[in-house]
């Protein structure tokens, strides 16, 4: 057979297994439907359906990435079908999602990648904008970071936690490739001034040190932001991910700039909903123990005598008196485990105050 056939006959084979791929969509959003049908019905008097299902959406991109046996990898595979599931759910209830923005922020991307592209996501203007929405009800859920493995907590975070009732109901981890970005009208010779979120500027330090010593780094609201000042300055840069660069119509002048390579953040989700055990799951607390010596101390004892792994623990002002602290811990196991049920409850015996924010499960993309 010519090339040529052969190209038509692959293709005739990818229009068949297209035309069953549409089919096995569409029987399976038929059943998503089928299932929103069922929630409803079941509800009693008062009640409201949960259609978004954290639990059971992790199950099945783990059970998607067992089964999977290439040639895509493991992450491509349940990145295909965390968007067939976004589009299903979509049926049962298209979810609001807020994020930190503006639009083209990593915590887009985050929400993006935990949720799919079905969502209708709106941007804030701050971390605390995000809380008030969800605890407000004007959307489902909320995106906002929490960490960096590179520069360390996100403290507006963390202090929101410390104001806001609110749940984790999921965390959504994402690799971080920062880039420098021009438009189409910078002097890429004559660059004075450099924009960036100060979170990015610091994970780009050493490069920023090594190539732009003595230009102005300017630390603004998000990196979306400084995408959005470079398009009318000639003599600027910025600092920024994918999506900026895109939305912005910007140009990378250097590619992959960050210092670290393994350079991620951590992004919560936060909502009102408490998620059931998966067997896979963190959970996180906030406590604040009497100041005095070994304090801390005995709130780590009863993980370490019950073998639980410890996944971060970070320190704030208690925001209740002078030079008192809480301490938020995430660990893994969910709060309804019974190994995990003791020892809060002995937490609970020590400490001033104990609270768990959630438990979730673990990212599985
Ligand atoms: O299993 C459910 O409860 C569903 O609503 C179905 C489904 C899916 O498409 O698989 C959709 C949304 C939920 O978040 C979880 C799963």
């Amino acid at each position: 057979m010519s090339d040529a056939d052969q190209l038509k006959a692959l293709r005739v084979r990818i229009d068949s297994l297209d035309e069953r791929i549409l089919d096995l969509i569409s029987e399976r959003a038929r059943c998503a439907q089928e299932v929103a049908r069922v929630k409803t019905a079941a509800l009693a008097e008062g009640e409201s359906a949960v259609f978004y299902r954290p639990e059971r959406e992790a199950w099945v991109l783990k059970h998607i990435m067992e089964l999977n046996r290439g040639p895509l990898d493991n992450e491509e595979m349940a990145r295909l079908f965390r968007e067939i599931m976004s589009s299903c759910l979509a049926l049962e209830q298209p979810l609001r999602v807020a994020y930190l923005g503006p639009e083209g922020t990593f915590s887009q991307a985050a929400a993006l990648k935990h949720f799919g592209h079905a969502v209708i996501s709106t941007p804030m203007a701050a971390i605390d904008e995000v809380f008030r929405e969800v605890v407000a009800g004007a959307v489902n859920f909320g995106v906002v970071p929490v960490e960096n493995s590179t520069e360390g907590a996100v403290n507006h975070t963390l202090d929101s936690f410390l104001e806001h009732d609110i749940v984790i109901c999921g965390e959504v981890e994402l690799r971080i490739h920062h880039h420098l970005l021009v438009g189409e009208t910078t002097k890429t010779d004559r660059i004075t001034r450099i924009y960036s979120h100060a979170q990015s500027l610091a994970q780009c330090r050493k490069w920023l040190d090594a190539h732009y010593p003595n230009v102005e780094r300017v630390a603004v609201s998000s990196n979306a932001d400084a995408a959005k000042r470079v398009k009318s300055e000639w003599n600027s840069a910025a600092i920024a991910g994918d999506m900026a660069a895109q939305l912005y119509g910007l140009t990378k002048l250097a590619e992959k700039i960050e210092d670290r390579p393994d350079n991620s953040t951590r992004f919560l989700i936060i909502g009102s909903q408490e998620v059931p055990p998966t067997g896979d799951d963190k959970t996180s607390i906030i406590v604040s123990m009497r100041n005095k010596p070994g304090a801390l101390h005995e709130l780590l004892v009863p993980f370490h005598a019950n073998r639980i792994d410890l996944t971060r623990i970070e320190t704030r002002p208690s925001r209740s008196g002078k030079w008192t602290y809480v301490f938020f811990i995430d660990f893994l196991g969910h709060h309804q485990d019974p190994l995990i049920k003791d020892v809060l409850e002995k937490i609970g015996q020590e400490a001033v105050a104990l609270k768990v924010l959630g438990s979730y499960p673990k990212a599985v993309l």
